[in-house]
């Protein structure tokens, strides 16, 4: 029997997961998708070639249901699930604060319920998905999790409790190196560089930067080290980063997204 994998609330991060399935080789006809509005369904089958469903129908036909809708609206769309969800459905939830005994709850007693954080670099397999089990979900539950998501980058499992911190560090994550890239683009500007030069600039800097961090297996400081010469101009750039506070504006803004990743799960 073909196994059924069906994303519910397929917004940005469920329409990153449902490409991202279908690159890794599902077959179309495996993948059910849902949506609220009907411009929104006929879209997505345009791009993908996958049925849009209810979400009654995509309980009673999937064995894995993906929920991707806003946190605010988990709730509702679990009440909507309950009476169409057989206790056999693996439920991976992919919201930001909603906890696993969250979703238990309202589903039948024994279903199991992965919570899973992933991030927009799903659109270019190289997200980082951030994987905890529920109290019914076994070690088959969790390797599925992982087959489904390592197929968009990378996964690692962490206890629940450390789920609201990997929130406000990869989950978030890609939109503080945008805001990074935004601002240095401006710097640009400003030392009287075109605008799409500066842009090319600094995203190139950004993605060797990356490899580096990724594959040299050299520390950060090591790295920032061999490009701060001595009386030189990054030294100078470092001192202004330091005098206006950026390491502890970074720590604050972190602690903040975790902070509102609880508060999500409290349901505000
Ligand atoms: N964006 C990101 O980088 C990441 C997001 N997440 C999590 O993913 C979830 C979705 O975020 P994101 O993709 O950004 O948000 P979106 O608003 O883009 O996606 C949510 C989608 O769910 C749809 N929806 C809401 N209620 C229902 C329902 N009852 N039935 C069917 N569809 C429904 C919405 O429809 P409509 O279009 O009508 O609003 C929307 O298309 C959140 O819980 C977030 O915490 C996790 C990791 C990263
Ligand atoms: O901003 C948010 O709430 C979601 C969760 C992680 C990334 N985007």
């Amino acid at each position: 029997m073909t196994h059924k994998i069906a994303v519910l609330g397929t917004g940005k991060i469920g329409e990153a997961l449902l490409g991202g399935m279908l690159r890794a080789g599902r077959a179309p006809a495996d993948l059910l998708a849902t949506a609220r509005r009907g411009e929104r369904a006929q879209a997505l089958r345009a791009r993908h070639g996958v049925e849009v469903v209810t979400n009654a129908e995509a309980a009673k036909t999937a064995d894995t249901l993906i929920l991707a809708v806003k946190p605010q609206d988990m709730a509702a769309l679990l009440d909507e699930l309950a009476p169409h969800t057989p206790a056999d459905r693996l439920v991976i939830s992919a919201a930001a604060g909603i906890t696993t005994g969250f979703v238990e709850s309202r589903l039948t007693a024994g279903t199991p319920v992965v919570r899973v954080m992933p991030n927009t670099p799903a659109l270019v397999d190289e997200a980082m998905s951030v994987i905890s089990g529920g109290t019914h979900a076994t070690e088959e539950h969790l390797a599925h999790a992982e087959e489904i998501f390592g197929g968009v980058g990378k996964t690692l499992r962490l206890p629940e409790a450390q789920q609201d911190a990997a929130t406000a560090l990869s989950g978030s994550g890609p939109a503080y190196f945008y805001f990074l890239v935004e601002a240095m683009t401006d710097a640009g500007i400003l030392l009287g560089l075109p605008r799409d030069k500066a842009h090319d600039l600094i995203v190139q800097a950004a993605v060797g930067a990356s490899v580096m961090l990724r594959d040299s297996g050299e520390h950060p400081v090591t790295l920032r080290e061999a490009v701060t010469s001595p009386g030189g101009t990054t030294i100078s750039a470092i001192r202004e980063l330091e005098k206006h506070g950026v390491r502890a504006a970074l720590i604050a803004a972190l602690e903040a997204a975790r902070d509102r990743s609880r508060e999500l799960a409290a349901g505000s």
